[in-house]
């Protein structure tokens, strides 16, 4: 199995990528809407991509990617998220990360370092590679980046502004390989249409059959302002009856816009 994720090597996407690939069937780009590109043109069996943040809330990219190119989603990749201080050494005007991990961490850089200039990277690996090219660049992330002989010291372990810190990624496949069964499924729904009540029509198929929304989440539509598409999450697979009943009634409310299955899957917590 091949797979694409966010690189360079030793982000979290890699280490989330090992619950479904092997670590030298792993190639890294350097965005997330690559990624998604990459495995809807087929050029990869499986694409990991972070989706949410238990501390910053939704990756915004990644919604929009999913919304934007045909892929199903075929894993749910739930990983504790601690992250480390990663310098040559105490000296440092710049601390550079992705912006989700300088977000979960922002107390802890106001307490310590006031005066630090935060740099938003592709990657927290990406600014780890920084900070060991330059020995005024501080990195955030995992504490195994400053292993196996580099010139970097962890100056700070679990510096994450909450103890519970936790993304969750999805294995994204080919479109071809969507499935029915799983115990989640994942929509995107665009109804095209606004008057009051929508979004509580919207809702209510799911909470008349008894099926419990996971999230619901709306990202701008891009076409106008005001306008939306809803990322919707169910505990619910597609094989089951209740949520076929209640999607036929969604796509009536939607039917001048359109309503994406992203596919039914499981989820799999990963330790570390
Ligand atoms: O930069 C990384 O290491 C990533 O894998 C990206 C990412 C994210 O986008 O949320 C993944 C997990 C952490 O929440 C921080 C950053």
């Amino acid at each position: 199995m091949t797979a694409v994720t966010l690189g360079p090597e030793g982000t979290y996407s890699h280490r989330a990528t090992t619950a479904v690939a092997d670590d030298d069937a792993i190639d890294f780009r350097q965005s997330v809407t690559s990624i998604v590109d990459a495995v809807a043109g087929g050029e990869y069996e499986r694409g990991v991509i972070p989706i949410e943040n238990s501390i910053e809330g939704s990756v915004t990219e990644s919604l929009d990617a999913l919304a934007e190119y045909d892929v199903a989603v075929v894993r749910e990749i739930v990983t504790p998220i601690r992250h480390a201080l990663l310098a040559q050494g105490p000296e440092f005007d710049t601390v550079a990360s992705h912006s989700q991990a300088l977000a979960q961490c922002r107390a802890y850089l106001e307490r310590e370092y006031p005066d630090a200039t935060l740099e938003a990277v592709a990657s927290t690996a990406q600014g780890v590679e920084f900070a060991r090219e330059d020995p005024s660049v501080a990195g955030i992330g995992h504490p195994a980046n400053a292993e196996n002989g580099t010139n970097l010291e962890v100056l700070a372990e679990d510096i994450q502004d909450r103890d519970s810190n936790a993304t969750r990624f999805f294995a994204i496949a080919p479109a071809d390989e969507r499935t029915e069964g799983g115990g989640k499924t994942s929509l995107v729904v665009y109804p095209d249409v606004d008057y009051p009540g929508l979004l509580l029509e919207l809702l209510e198929p799911f909470a008349q059959r008894d099926i419990n929304m996971a999230r619901v989440e709306s990202r701008p539509s891009g076409q106008r302002l005001g306008d939306y598409v809803f990322h919707i999450d169910i505990e619910a697979g597609l094989y089951e009856r209740r949520t076929k009943e209640a999607l036929e009634e969604i796509e009536e409310l939607a039917e001048g816009g359109w309503v994406r299955r992203l596919g039914s899957y499981d989820t799999e917590h990963v330790v570390e």
